[in-house]
C-alpha cells in the first residue's frame, strides 16, 4: 500500500509524455532550474495541452488530467501553471463539481486519505499509513456541503484533491507536503446510499457526540503526527458543524475555514478594488446578501470588521450596513430567538420580509451578493453584483444577465468563471470571486512563517495584498481582480503580507524574519521545472 500511494503522489512515470523522460531519469535528476526554452516545439507540456484539447467534454479533460497527475506529477503541475486560466475550470469549479457527483463511476484509485468511522480509535495509525511524513497542508472535508451541490459524502474527495492541487500550482506548496483527507461519517444522500458504485460508508451521517468525538480524535491525531505547524483547512462542511469546529480548534490548532474565511477575504478584496471604480468608501455602501450561511455571514463579518477599522466605529454599528436574506426571508430582530447563532449578529430592526425582491425594495442595497447555493435567483439590477455560488449551475445570475439588465453599468464577479460578455459593442470582463485567489497564498504565508495560529488580521492582510495586485490597466477594463494568469506572483504577495502579519502578531516561529518576504516567498515556491541536458 505504501509504495502504491507513494507512486500515486510523487512518482515519475514510464508513460511520461516527455521526450526527455523516456531515458529513465529518477526524480532528482530532472528537478531543478529550468534551462529549456519554453517556446521550443513539442515540449512535454505543449504536447500534453494539445492532447487535452482533443477532449470536448470537460469531465473527460478532468479524468485525463487526474490520470496525468498520477503518472507524472511534475508534468501535471507544469501544465496547470502554464495554462492556469484554461485548466482551472477543469481541476476546480465547475468541472470538479460534476466529478464529485460522478466520483463513484469515474473512480480509478484513491487520491487522498479516507478516514471512516470504522477507524475510530485508530486514526493516528491511519495517518501513519500515508507515505509522506513532512506534511505542511491538509485540506479536510466530511462531504456534507460540496459546493452548492449538497451532501455528496465520500465523493466530496474531489474537493480536497482539487484544492490541494491549487495549493501547489497557484501557491507553491510542494505536492508531497499536501494531504487531502475525507472524513467518512456516512451520508444522508439517499441516491448515494442506493448507488452500487458509492465508495463510502452506506449509513446515515453520525451526528452529535459521536461526530464530535470522532472529529476530536482526528484533530488530536493530526497534531500528534505532524506537530502544531501543520495547516488544516476545513472545506465544505455543512454550516451546523463548520462554525463550531472553527471556534473549537481555532485556539488550539493552525486552522481556517476556507468557505467562511477564505471567501470573506477574496470578496472583501473585490469590494475594496471596486471602490476605485465606484468611488466612496465601504461605509458608503449598503450590502444585501442572498444566503446567510458560511460564505454569507463570513463575508459580512469581514466587511464589518474592515469598515470598523477604517471608521473607528464599533463593529456592532458597522454590521448595521449589512443585511442578509436566508431561506425564510430577511434576517430581522423578531426572528432572533429562532436563528442559528451565526445569524444573530445580523438580526437588525426591521419588519419581516419573506423574499429577496421585497428585501431589495426595502433595503435599497448598493451591492448584492449571492451566497445561497441556489441558481438563477437574482432578477434585479444593482451597481455591484456578486453571484458567488458554485458550480456555474448554482450561480445566482450569469454574467450576461448582470451586464444586460444594467445596460453595462454593473460591476460583476462570480464564484465560477464566465466568459467575457459583449454588450453594445463593449467587452466586459467578469471577475472570478473565488477563494482560490486567497487560500494558496494565505496557506503558503502561514507555512513559510511557521505560523501557529490564524488570526482575522491575516485574512485582512491577504485581502489587502490581493487588491494591491489590481493595476490601473485592470481598472480601465472594469476588472476588480487581477488576471489568474499572474496567480503565482499574486500568491507570493499574499503570502508575504500574511507572513508579515504573523510576525507582527508574534505568531510566527520561523526566525529570524526574512527581510524581504516577497522574495523569500518566491524563493520557497515549488516549481515543476525540467532540466535541459543540452
Ligand atoms: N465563490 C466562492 O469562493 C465560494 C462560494 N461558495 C458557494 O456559496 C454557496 C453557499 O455556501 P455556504 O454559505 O457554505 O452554504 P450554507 O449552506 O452555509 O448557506 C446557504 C445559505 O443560503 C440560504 N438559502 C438556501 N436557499 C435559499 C433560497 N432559496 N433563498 C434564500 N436563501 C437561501 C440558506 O438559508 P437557511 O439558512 O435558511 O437554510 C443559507 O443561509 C455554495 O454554492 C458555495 O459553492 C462558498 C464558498 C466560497
Ligand atoms: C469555492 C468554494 O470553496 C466553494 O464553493 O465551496
Ligand atoms: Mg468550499
Amino acid at each position: 500500500m505504501e509504495s502504491f500511494l507513494k507512486e500515486q503522489r510523487g512518482g515519475e512515470s514510464v508513460l511520461d509524455l516527455s521526450p526527455r523522460s523516456t531515458v529513465g531519469g529518477g526524480v532528482e535528476d530532472v528537478y531543478g532550474e529550468d534551462r529549456a526554452s519554453e517556446d521550443q516545439l513539442a515540449t512535454p507540456w505543449t504536447v500534453s495541452v494539445a492532447s487535452l484539447r482533443q477532449y470536448d467534454v470537460p469531465l473527460h479533460k478532468y479524468m485525463a488530467l487526474m490520470e496525468l497527475e498520477e503518472r507524472n506529477e511534475r508534468l501535471f503541475y507544469k501544465l496547470l501553471i502554464n495554462n492556469v486560466e484554461e485548466l482551472l475550470p477543469i481541476v476546480y469549479t465547475p468541472t470538479v463539481g460534476e466529478a464529485c457527483q460522478k466520483y463513484g463511476s469515474i473512480f480509478r484509485r484513491p487520491q487522498g486519505l479516507y478516514i471512516s468511522l470504522k477507524e475510530k480509535g485508530k486514526i493516528l495509525e491511519v495517518l501513519r499509513n500515508w507515505p509522506e511524513r513532512a506534511i505542511q497542508v491538509i485540506v479536510v472535508t466530511d462531504g456534507e456541503r460540496i459546493l452548492g451541490l449538497g451532501d455528496l459524502g465520500c465523493q466530496g474527495m474531489g474537493i480536497p484533491v482539487g484544492k490541494l492541487s491549487l495549493y501547489t500550482a497557484l501557491g507553491g506548496v510542494r505536492p508531497s507536503a499536501c494531504l487531502p483527507i475525507t472524513i467518512d461519517v456516512g451520508t444522508n444522500n439517499e441516491k448515494l446510499l442506493n448507488d452500487e458504485f458509492y465508495i463510502g460508508l452506506k449509513q446515515k451521517r453520525a451526528t452529535g457526540k459521536e461526530y464530535y468525538d470522532f472529529l476530536h480524535e482526528f484533530m488530536t491525531a493530526v497534531k500528534q503526527n505532524y506537530g502544531e505547524k501543520v495547516l488544516i483547512q476545513f472545506e465544505d462542511f455543512a454550516n451546523h458543524n463548520a462554525f463550531e469546529l472553527l471556534a473549537k480548534y481555532g485556539t488550539t490548532h493552525l486552522v481556517f475555514n476556507d468557505d467562511i474565511q477564505g471567501t470573506a477575504s477574496v470578496v472583501l478584496s473585490g469590494l475594496v478594488a471596486s471602490l476605485k471604480l465606484l468611488g466612496g468608501t465601504l461605509g458608503d455602501h449598503t450590502f444585501l446578501f442572498l444566503g446567510a450561511g458560511e460564505a454569507g455571514t463570513g463575508i459580512a463579518e469581514l466587511i464589518a470588521l474592515e469598515m470598523s477599522k477604517q471608521t473607528k466605529v464599533p463593529v456592532e454599528e458597522t454590521r448595521k450596513k449589512i443585511w442578509l436574506v436566508d431561506s425564510k426571508g430577511l434576517i430581522v430582530s423578531s426572528r432572533k430567538e429562532s436563528l442559528q447563532h451565526f445569524k444573530r449578529p445580523w438580526a437588525h430592526e426591521h419588519e419581516p420580509i419573506d423574499n429577496l425582491l421585497d428585501a431589495v425594495k426595502a433595503i435599497k442595497p448598493t451591492a448584492l451578493i449571492g451566497t445561497s447555493g441556489v441558481g438563477k435567483t437574482f432578477t434585479k439590477e444593482k451597481p455591484l453584483i456578486m453571484a458567488l455560488s458554485n458550480p456555474t449551475s448554482q450561480a445566482e445570475c450569469t454574467a450576461e444577465q448582470a451586464y444586460t439588465w444594467t445596460e453595462g453599468r454593473a460591476i460583476f464577479a462570480s464564484g465560477s468563471p464566465f466568459d467575457p460578455v459583449e454588450f453594445n459593442g463593449k467587452c466586459f470582463m467578469p471577475g472570478q470571486a473565488n477563494n482560490a485567489y486567497i487560500f494558496p497564498g494565505l496557506g503558503f504565508g502561514l507555512v513559510i512563517s511557521g505560523a501557529i495560529r490564524v488570526h482575522d488580521d491575516m485574512l485582512l492582510a491577504a485581502s489587502e495584498a490581493l487588491a494591491g495586485q489590481v493595476t490601473q490597466e485592470h481598472y480601465d477594463k472594469g476588472m476588480i481582480y487581477p488576471p489568474l494568469a499572474n496567480i503565482r506572483k499574486i500568491s507570493a504577495h499574499i503570502a508575504a503580507n500574511v507572513a508579515a502579519k504573523a510576525y507582527e502578531l508574534g505568531l510566527a516561529t520561523r526566525l529570524p524574519r526574512p527581510a524581504d518576504l516577497v522574495k523569500y516567498a518566491e524563493s520557497c515556491m515549488f516549481t515543476p521545472n525540467y532540466r535541459s541536458y543540452r
